[in-house]
């Protein structure tokens, strides 16, 4: 396979767009050559760090704008000296094209910021062009110097700084280190402190020393829900930005972020605050993204693309709700911001906190064998107990009448719901589907809201009479009479959120409300949230009181400190039990315990605060786990069956995935991959890696597109490194030959299978 690796690449050099003769014409003996990282196209099989040459030195990091082909694109000068397959490969200079611009107004993005794409582009297996310009800020590729400036300019006016114009531009080469910040005024009220619980005053002192050390650790904090991690995390943030360093926090969700933000502005008043995540506009991002990297920024919220902000000084990570499927990258290089959270740490000798009430169980084995650090708070703030869990066996239910749908609430959930009514107290109820219902079924000719370009169901979101299709996005307007046989009598079955809400609402509509007034049921889901802002109104109404019960997704599940709830029901949790995935115990354990979490956060209310759990399965071992909050039974037996079935965090596991128009053609793409791949073992010794066969996804079908996947295994993640990193090159060639491959990935430590 290398010989074949080495051909293609030569076949695309003499193609290289980078090396057609100079048309910029500048070859000038002074010149300097550096080495670029741009993104290049991957289908090219061309390298993406390639020579350019520039009229001066520049330091790695710095950011540039290259020509390749006829385009201009944006690059950053890479560290570290060409291999000596690329030294032999290299250009010589006249061949060269020159830089067309170096942002020099930018400091240059810092070795360990460059250090971590590079681990980022090797372990998941992409491009380090791609991989680097793609964590950037959207907005900086597009700058020139001049823009760049501006914004600058516009930065340390916002902060109170010196203008960057009053200094000379040399002060980048010169001194690559951002200058050390003066310490901001602090205001003349402190902000008002909790005393420490006792469990939380143990982790700190054990987390202190670890300001100091010379390699810091990681930690899990294993801490229940309510047991107040989120203290812990502003001490610990307190203690970094005393050493004159920055701290950054990570969540899973940008819908958790202005609550944090608000937690951590309070306690930190006149420090320099910023967030990143999608959600801000592309001007604010880049701003926020620029004062962490100039070092104006103290502290840096954010969700997973906050992993890549440069930060000179940086000093604590911390990864709340580390076991979040969230912290996954969906697409491109699908890296893992919690795992390079730990590569981060170690490579800034930053201390790592991941938090958690149900860890992951690769990172609960880490902290069993002692390579984390396990920093555990099992009670919660303030005599707070645990919400008491009942699981209702749903077979013993009245089941209802013929053709009748059984109540979105059993006779024994409902009376617990009117109780908090009548106490004026909040109820949660968790259902993690949304729209009306999953599917419409035309009683008469049996058809179903199937979506013409997927293999799967289209929901049909009552609001705006919709069918939408949560895979690919087709919406249409929902039919008036079945489409196949015109019978007008089409009927939803199965239940969302929005139904949910409605049924609620009829459920508890004869109940009055202590103060008058019928009972206020509200939702919180993806399709409430869409606007700007949105979220956090709903959310004020609920912690103001104005809502008796709350129907939701896991959007109102993680995270929130709920004052007023002391009654969470999961209406339908039994579809996550059965899935093919091997995850799916383990998310829906997190996802129940996270729920049940919200309940009773309140001391005085927390003796009568209920979980409880509509279930047809009360006898799985999840729900006795889930029964006595006992996270670390429920861990080990998932290792042990983990353990017996070689499964992570046992074995590392890659996923070639691919979408082809044809079925067949999917197949066969992933079939003489599997052939490359077992010749390259063979001759390479590679008897501890597993291919398996490939097979089509629970959802084969999207947006026109066939998927299939290939499932790779083994005990070493060593050994799975090097075959993809040998294998995957040929790949390239492999889609070329083969006519109709829409696209392939690898998924390195996929979330789900
Ligand atoms: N030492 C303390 N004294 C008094 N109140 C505290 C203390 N620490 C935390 N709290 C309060 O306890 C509540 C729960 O804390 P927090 O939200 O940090 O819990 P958590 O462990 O993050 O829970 P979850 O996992 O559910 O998010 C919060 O209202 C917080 O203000
Ligand atoms: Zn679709």
């Amino acid at each position: 396979m290398p010989g074949l690796v080495d051909n293609c690449d030569a076949g695309f050099v003499m193609s290289m767009p980078h090396m057609t003769a100079p048309a910029d014409g500048a070859t000038q003996a002074s010149a300097h050559r550096v080495r670029v990282a741009v993104e290049t196209p991957q289908h090219a099989g061309m390298a993406d760090v390639l020579d350019y040459l520039a009229e001066a030195e520049l330091p790695p990091g710095t950011l540039l704008r290259v020509p390749l082909g006829r385009r201009e694109l944006p690059g950053v000068v890479w560290p570290g000296e060409p291999s000596a397959e690329e030294a032999a490969n290299a250009l010589p200079a006249g061949q060269l094209r020159p830089v067309r611009e170096a942002l020099l107004a930018l400091a240059p993005l810092p070795p360990a910021w460059c250090q971590l794409v590079e681990f980022t582009a090797r372990y998941y297996q992409r491009a380090i062009g791609e991989v680097a310009l793609a964590v950037l800020p959207p907005e900086l590729r597009k700058l020139d110097n001049t823009g760049l400036a501006k914004r600058l300019k516009r930065l340390h006016k916002q902060m109170g700084l010196p203008d960057p114009d009053a200094k000379p531009k040399k002060r980048r080469k010169a001194d690559l280190q951002p200058e050390p910040e003066a310490v901001p005024e602090v205001p003349a009220s402190p902000p008002v402190r909790p005393a420490l619980t006792t469990e939380q005053a143990e982790v700190l002192a054990r987390l202190s020393p670890q300001f100091e050390a010379e390699a810091p650790a990681c930690h899990l904090l294993f801490g229940v829900t309510g047991s107040g991690k989120t203290e812990v995390y502003l001490r610990a943030a307190e203690q970094a930005l005393a050493a004159g360093r920055q701290a950054l926090v990570l969540v899973p969700e940008i819908n958790l972020t202005p609550q944090l933000e608000a937690r951590f502005a309070e306690r930190f008043p006149g420090r320099r605050l910023v967030s990143l995540h999608s959600g801000l506009t592309p001007a604010q991002r880049l701003q926020n993204w620029l004062s962490a990297h100039e070092g104006h920024a103290e502290l840096v919220l954010g969700t997973r693309l906050a992993i890549f902000c440069p930060l000179p000084r940086l000093g604590l990570i911390v990864v709340d709700e580390e076991h979040d499927p969230s912290y996954k990258q969906q697409d491109g290089a699908r890296y893992s911001a919690r795992d390079l959270a730990v590569y981060r740490g170690k490579l800034e000798r930053a201390p790592v906190l991941l938090g958690s009430a149900t860890p992951s169980l690769e990172t609960w084995q880490h902290a069993r064998s002692g390579r984390y650090q396990l920093l555990t708070m099992a009670q919660r703030v303030g005599q707070g107990a645990l919400p008491a869990v009942r699981v209702v066996d749903m077979a013993k239910q009245p089941t209802p009448g013929q053709g009748q749908e059984a109540p979105a609430l059993c006779p024994p959930v409902l009376a617990a719901v009117r109780d908090r009514i009548e106490r004026g107290e909040q109820s949660l109820l968790f259902l993690n589907r949304r729209g009306f219902a999953p599917v419409l079924n035309c009683g008469a000719c049996g058809w179903k809201s199937g979506c013409p370009h997927c293999s799967a169901w289209r929901v049909f979101h009552k609001l705006d009479r919709t069918l939408r299709c949560h895979h690919c996005g087709f919406a249409e307007r929902v039919p008036k009479a079945c489409p196949d046989c015109g019978n007008l009598d089409i009927q939803p079955v199965g239940r969302g959120t929005e139904r949910l809400e409605e049924q609620i609402a009829t459920l508890l509509q004869d109940v009055e409300r202590p103060g008058g007034g019928s009972v206020r049921v509200a939702r919180i889901d993806a399709d409430t949230t869409r606007h700007k802002g949105s979220l956090e109104e709903q959310l004020a109404a609920v912690h103001a009181g104005e809502v008796d019960v709350l129907v939701g997704t896991q959007m109102i599940t993680k995270g929130h400190d709920f004052r007023r709830v002391t009654l969470v029901a999961a209406v339908n949790p039994d579809s996550a039990l059965f899935a093919a995935d091997f995850r799916a115990a383990e998310r829906l354990f997190a996802s129940l315990l996270q729920a049940g979490g919200r309940a009773g956060r309140d001391a005085e209310a927390a003796a009568r605060s209920e979980m409880w759990v509509q279930t047809w399965n009360p006898q799985h071992a999840l729900f006795a786990a889930l029964k006595a909050h006992d996270f670390t039974a429920f861990a080990a037996s998932q290792l042990a069956e983990r353990e017996m079935a070689g499964l992570p965090p046992y074995s590392h596991l890659a996923l070639l995935r691919t979408e082809a128009r044809e079925g067949p053609v999917a197949e066969a793409f992933l079939q003489q991959a599997r052939d490359a791949a077992q010749a390259w073992l063979k001759t390479h010794g590679g008897a501890d890696v597993m291919l398996y066969a490939p097979v089509p996804p629970p959802v084969a079908k999207v947006a026109g597109l066939e998927r299939r996947q290939m499932l790779i295994e083994s005990p070493s993640r060593g050994a799975l490194q090097r075959l993809l990193a040998n294998w995957l090159p040929e790949l390239h060639v492999l889609r070329s030959s083969l006519k109709g491959i829409a696209r392939w990935a690898v998924d390195v430590d996929p979330l789900s299978i």
